[in-house]
């Protein structure tokens, strides 16, 4: 058992290591979490104040913190580097030379243009190179970009690019399907649209291996 990439900012100071950065300011980490969920939390209360909202009230009074909590803990933990995943590499003894998919994981991130959800499914494919992953590990990644404010095509790349470095090989292909309740919920509310994104690379570029793929992860619909 290996276990190659601990953290993403072994890669030194560009912690960002796909070429679909996350905008981030060169200061982003210099509050601790900590300070961080006390600053949100004194400008969360000011919008609901300004909304109207009588903080004073026993349900509302405990929101602000709650809602910075949230955001720095759970919905947005993948800003920080150091919550990458530890990946765990096996080598590929049994001399699995096909595709590997793993299909359906479920995953949560929020639109950064509306801070609402985009809720999906991710369908990874890789073809190993000599090292095979634990699969939750590629659950593991997934969540991780997620958990940053998102456009698609932005948390599509930064998945398939990971995973061509970690897994050491180029043959990855990665669709995301996905609804925006951005879109869903508020303006245009159409309710029945999905948004589809993919990352393709290596063997993938070919078409037989691109349809074999999508082939695959159409099985048990
Ligand atoms: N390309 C892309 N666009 C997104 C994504 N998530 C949300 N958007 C879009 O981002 C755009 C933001 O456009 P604006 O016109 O500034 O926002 P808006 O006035 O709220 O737009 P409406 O949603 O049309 O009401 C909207 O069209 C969203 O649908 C995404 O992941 N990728
Ligand atoms: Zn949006």
């Amino acid at each position: 058992m290996l276990n190659i990439l601990k953290t993403e900012d072994e890669i030194g100071n560009d912690h960002q290591m796909t070429s679909a950065k996350t905008p981030l300011r060169p200061d982003a980490f210099e509050l601790s979490d900590e300070e961080k969920i006390e600053k949100i939390a004194v400008h969360f209360r000011e919008i609901m104040h300004t909304l109207g909202l009588d903080l004073n009230d026993e349900s509302l009074a405990g929101t602000p913190r709650r809602v910075a909590k949230m955001y720095v803990q759970e919905l947005f933990s993948g800003l920080r580097p150091d919550n990458m995943p530890s990946v765990t590499l096996f080598e590929n003894n049994y001399k699995f030379s096909e595709i590997l998919v793993e299909r359906d994981i479920t995953f949560y991130s929020n639109c950064e243009h509306h801070f609402v959800p985009i809720v999906g499914k991710v369908h990874i494919g890789y073809i190993s190179t000599g090292k095979v992953i634990g699969l939750s590990k590629l659950h593991r990644i997934v969540n991780y970009f997620s958990r940053r404010p998102q456009v698609q095509e932005r948390l599509t790349i930064q998945i398939g690019e990971t995973l061509t470095r970690v897994l050491a090989t180029e043959d990855v292909a990665v669709v995301v399907d996905a609804d925006h309740f951005c879109v869903s919920s508020r303006g245009i509310a159409d309710q029945s649209s999905s948004t589809v994104t993919s990352f393709f690379s290596g063997a993938f570029h070919d078409s037989a291996k691109k349809e074999e793929f999508l082939q695959l992860v159409k099985l048990r619909a």
